[in-house]
């Protein structure tokens, strides 16, 4: 097993890796459970008397919601009842200058860790641990934290690096998300299982789909990566709304895969049999697929769609719940994402709901997450731990 701040000694110069990785809408940075769940952890290490400096990405680059972390420091200090200190900086001059100033019980947030070239570099771990992040950063402190557990999946420099050439434990989220996901792998399931995948992030839910096709018996799709899967069934859709990139490049590198999907299990894959969109008036406005004739972005999944989920979900003994089947932040598109959700809730089945911002859409939309039998701050970590697949930052917690 790996280490737990349990094991860490007193008065610790740490630098700790969290996952705040936000919706961003407008440019504005939206608030979220992961803000709350992180923010445990850094009280803990900050009451302890530690010196914390905090490591975090936000987007990817190119896309809108690849911003700084300035406004993360903000929220952060609300949810922690104390100043977190901000430097527009990673590991550079500035950034050395803020951690040499910190002192034990404060909370410093160090820029974008994706604004630096190396950490999404494509290379091994040992690599990684040869960056000049993190050969910088590993000198300036006695131990390394991570507590990002819905990023435990990505091989990066910030996750797999410093545990390579650091004393490193696992943060509180680490600890318990890490717990509750690995004993969801190990239940089975007599009735039937369903498992709703939506968002926009198909590579991570078409490997999911492939490792679980012992134990999942009906995908419900939605979202991008629904329409992916309505394209490759022969329908025209999956045209970006004006400013995004979601479709063309995922389209060709999933082509073939999502073909081979449907092939293998057509009977068990249901894609949506109607889309929403927009309308000239501005209002929500749905077609059959069928019948889609010209270049629509479509935002939402119709409600012959939801009826049919509805009543996948009533007769199932387990579902789990990976992306949005819409776009939930704007009400007129969310029918999808909350009637799913609301009919999880009206059962009494074993369920997860797990995606950073799909776990947003139960408070935003007043619903109980105790009728969810786990939500998760993490999407792709958590249903690849549901495979029984290793996470990258375990493995490198434990060695
Ligand atoms: N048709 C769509 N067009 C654009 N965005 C969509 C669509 N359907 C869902 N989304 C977006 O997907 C996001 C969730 O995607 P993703 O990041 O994959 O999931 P999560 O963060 O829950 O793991 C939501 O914020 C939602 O707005
Ligand atoms: O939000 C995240 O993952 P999620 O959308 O699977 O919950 C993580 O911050 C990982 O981000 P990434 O998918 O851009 O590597």
């Amino acid at each position: 097993m790996f280490k737990t701040l349990d094991d860490l000694p007193d008065s610790q110069r740490l630098l700790v890796r969290i996952d705040a990785n936000s919706p961003v809408e407008d440019g504005e940075v939206r608030n979220n459970r992961r803000f709350a769940r992180h923010a445990e952890t850094l009280r803990e290490l900050a009451d302890a008397g530690h010196a914390v400096a905090v490591l975090a990405h936000q987007g990817r680059p190119g896309r809108d919601t690849f911003v700084s972390l300035e406004q993360h420091a903000e929220i952060l200090s609300e949810h922690l009842d104390r100043e977190v200190r901000y430097v527009p900086d990673t590991y550079g001059e500035a950034s050395l200058e803020a951690i040499d100033g910190l002192g034990g019980g404060e909370v410093l947030l160090l820029e974008n860790v994706r604004m630096v070239d190396e950490e999404l570099a494509d290379r091994t771990p040992e690599a990684h641990a040869e960056s000049a992040l993190v050969e910088t950063l590993s000198g300036e402190f006695d131990a390394y934290v991570n507590d990002a557990y819905s990023t435990a999946h990505r091989g990066h420099a910030s996750i797999v690096g410093f545990p390579r050439v650091m004393d490193a434990y696992a943060g509180r989220v680490m600890e318990t998300e890490y717990e509750a996901n690995s004993a969801i792998q190990q239940r089975e399931f007599d009735g039937r299982v369903a498992m709703v995948l939506g968002g926009t992030k198909a590579d991570d839910l078409i490997g999911v789909m492939e490792r679980v096709e012992d134990t999942v018996d009906t995908f419900l799709m939605g979202g991008i990566v629904g329409e992916l899967f309505l394209r490759a069934a022969g329908y025209d859709v999956g045209y970006d709304v004006e400013g995004t990139d979601f479709f063309d490049e995922q389209w060709a590198e999933q082509e073939e895969t999502i073909r081979e999907l449907l092939d293998s299990y057509g009977d068990r894959i249901r894609l949506p049999v109607d889309l929403a969109y927009e309308d000239e008036a501005g209002d929500r406005a749905e077609i059959a697929v069928e019948g889609v004739e010209k270049e629509t972005s479509f935002l939402d999944v119709g409600s012959g769609t939801v009826e049919e989920y509805e009543s996948v979900v009533a007769d199932s003994e387990a579902v789990f719940v990976k992306g949005a089947l819409g776009v939930f932040e704007d009400e007129r598109f969310a029918d999808g994402t909350v009637g799913v959700l609301e009919a999880i809730a009206r059962t009494d089945c074993f369920s997860v709901v797990g995606g950073g911002d799909t776990s947003r859409a139960i408070e935003l939309y007043g619903m109980d997450e105790d009728d969810f039998s786990h939500v998760s701050i993490a999407g792709g970590a958590y249903v690849r731990a549901l495979t029984g697949e290793s996470l990258v930052a375990i493995e490198a917690l434990k060695r």
